[in-house]
């Protein structure tokens, strides 16, 4: 049985502050956890550590059982997929080419028969191509494959990087913050589409979701762990989550601060 990710008794420090610390979490195949806190909480550090941005000061990560040192380069062949906060997308190229970028790693022709035009890179554009396509299919934005990102809506833009990381056919994907700039209704269908990614017939992966909203999380998430200054202070269900005083306390908390401020 695959274990999925595993992350053992974190801690990082900025300084004389600590944005985690001990935290541990799993991330099984086929499912999707969540993390959430307040701002400040350490979710992005979390995210980072994963992505090999920042190095952990202490504890460590494993990939199936075996120890992991993410290197944000190598994540692909990995395995792992992620989406930043805001779209990052190729201004200059297509939806269609956008999507094609996220599996490049994957064409069996090199750089060299790419250069002198042989058949073998030929075949794997075609195969590259369609492969973008499906994905697009699949997210219900194929109509928009020609389209330049720039004149496309914040959603839409939101689905191509997620069809991006897709593409790379990774058995997880990480996806930070993925409803910022959403309204309701986008929400939803991003509810919808997260649920499914586990349960898709070609390359299910696994998800692993840091995100303010709430609704999004309990809608989607099979567990989810919260952090508060860098701990993790609950993990469990939506339904466990949502009764934990201590749960409540960090967001009322929260709430508190900001209309003090
Ligand atoms: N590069 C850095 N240098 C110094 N301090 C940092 C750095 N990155 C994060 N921090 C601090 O670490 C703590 C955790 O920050 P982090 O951004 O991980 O929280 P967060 O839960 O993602 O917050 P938000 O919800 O506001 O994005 C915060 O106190 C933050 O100010």
């Amino acid at each position: 049985m695959k274990r999925g990710l595993e992350l053992h008794h974190i801690g990082v420090h900025f300084g004389g502050l600590t944005a985690l610390d001990d935290v541990s979490l799993r991330v099984a195949p086929n499912q999707v956890v969540g993390v959430i806190g307040p701002n400040g909480a350490g979710k992005t550090t979390l995210f980072n550590v994963i992505c090999g941005f920042v190095s952990p000061e202490t504890g460590s990560l494993t990939l199936d059982g075996r120890p992991l040192r993410p290197r944000p380069h190598r994540l692909t062949r990995l395995g792992i997929a992620r989406t930043l906060q805001g779209t990052g997308l190729f201004a200059g190229l297509t939806v269609l080419e956008n999507v094609m970028t996220g599996a490049s790693h994957t064409a069996r022709a090199g750089f060299v028969p790419a250069l002198l035009g042989l058949p073998s890179s030929d075949r794997d554009e075609r195969r590259l191509r369609q492969h973008a396509l499906d994905i697009l299919d699949d997210l219900g934005i194929a109509g928009h494959a020609d389209a330049a990102p720039t004149t496309l809506p914040f959603a839409v833009r939101q689905r191509v990087a997620l069809a991006r990381a897709l593409a790379a056919r990774p058995r997880l994907l990480l996806l930070d913050e993925p409803a910022g700039g959403l309204g309701a209704d986008d929400i939803t269908e991003l509810a919808e589409l997260v649920r499914q990614l586990p349960r898709r017939d070609a390359d299910p992966c696994a998800v692993l979701l840091v995100e303010h909203h709430m609704d999004l999380v309990m809608a989607v998430c099979d567990e989810i762990v919260v952090l508060d200054f860098g701990r993790v202070i609950a993990a469990g269900t939506p339904d466990e989550i949502r009764d934990d005083p201590a749960v409540t306390d960090a967001y009322l908390g929260a709430a508190v601060d900001e209309a003090a401020a």
